[in-house]
């Protein structure tokens, strides 16, 4: 079934902390079912601008509408239709995968009945229904992911909103990160917001992506049209390098105590 509404709108969005513009006059749509990639490096404002989106940070100027619901007047309705999966850790290490995935459950305010088939499906569909009962301090980077993104699946989003879904883990964990995204698109239509700054990554699994510097929107296109823009034999890498003036860095696989140390480094909480 095809969908007319815009997943994604933001129309000149702009976010201030005190002087300095983290998102400066972003405006971008994000079609639905389609995998965007919002792509830059560190500073560049992608965690800030997905914030405004899953409205956990206010619209300060501009606007941002999910499926037509603007955030900004309508923030519950506009939640109730999205999942997010923060940079920083959001499973507990002392609880089993299956506790941390029924606790989003009932944060999610799923109905009661309904839960204990829920977190189930999400689990299977995240390959964690073997490992569901063991202490998510024991998981590897890989599986911590994949539990992260099937809390953030119970509550059946239209959208996915994934900030650096892969930083930390190694190419074997990303892949499998990559391909229980690729499935949910496929089986279920769900629309994947995604920030990343893996190029490769972003080259290979989203259908379009925006290169942001300095809070502002350089480039937008399918990895294709910008690699073509750019010249023959040209990366999405030479794109960006263009833009940003800056090359971005490579990760090793790590288990769950160095991922959460990562993404703290990661998300500047050191
Ligand atoms: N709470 C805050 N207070 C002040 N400045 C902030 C705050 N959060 C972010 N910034 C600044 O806003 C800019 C954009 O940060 P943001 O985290 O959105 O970038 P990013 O592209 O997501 O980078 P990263 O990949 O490191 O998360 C940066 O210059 C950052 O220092």
């Amino acid at each position: 079934m095809t969908e007319s509404v815009t997943a994604v709108e933001c129309v000149d969005l702009t976010y201030r902390f005190g002087e300095h513009r983290a998102v400066d006059g972003v405006s971008l749509a994000v079609r639905p079912g389609e995998v965007f990639g919002l792509l830059g490096p560190n500073g560049a404002g992608k965690t800030t601008a997905i914030r405004l989106i899953v409205t956990l940070l206010p619209v300060q100027q501009g606007a941002v509408r999910v499926f037509g619901v603007d955030v900004r007047r309508d923030p519950l309705r506009a939640r109730r239709m999205l999942g997010y999966v923060p940079q920083q850790l959001s499973a507990d290490p002392a609880l089993t995968g299956l506790e941390n995935v029924a606790l989003f459950a009932r944060l999610y305010d799923v109905p009661r009945r309904e839960r204990r088939r829920r977190v189930a499906e999400v689990l299977d569909k995240v390959g964690l229904a073997p490992h569901a009962g063991r202490l998510a301090a024991t998981y590897s980077g890989g599986m911590v992911r994949r539990l992260e993104l099937a809390q953030a699946l119970v509550n059946r989003p239209r959208l996915l909103v994934l900030d650096e879904p892969t930083i930390g883990l190694d190419p074997v964990a990303r892949d499998e990160v990559w391909d229980h995204i690729g499935g949910l698109v496929a089986t279920e239509g769900t629309t994947v917001l995604v920030t990343t700054h893996y190029m490769e990554e972003a080259d290979q699994h989203c259908d379009r992506v925006a290169l942001m510097h300095l809070g502002r929107l350089r480039a937008t296109g399918t990895p294709g049209e910008l690699r073509a823009a750019e010249g023959e034999g040209a990366t999405l890498e030479d794109v960006f390098r263009r833009w940003a003036g800056t090359h971005l860095g490579a990760e090793t696989g790590e288990d769950f105590r160095a991922i959460r140390s990562t993404r703290r480094a990661a998300s500047g909480r050191g």
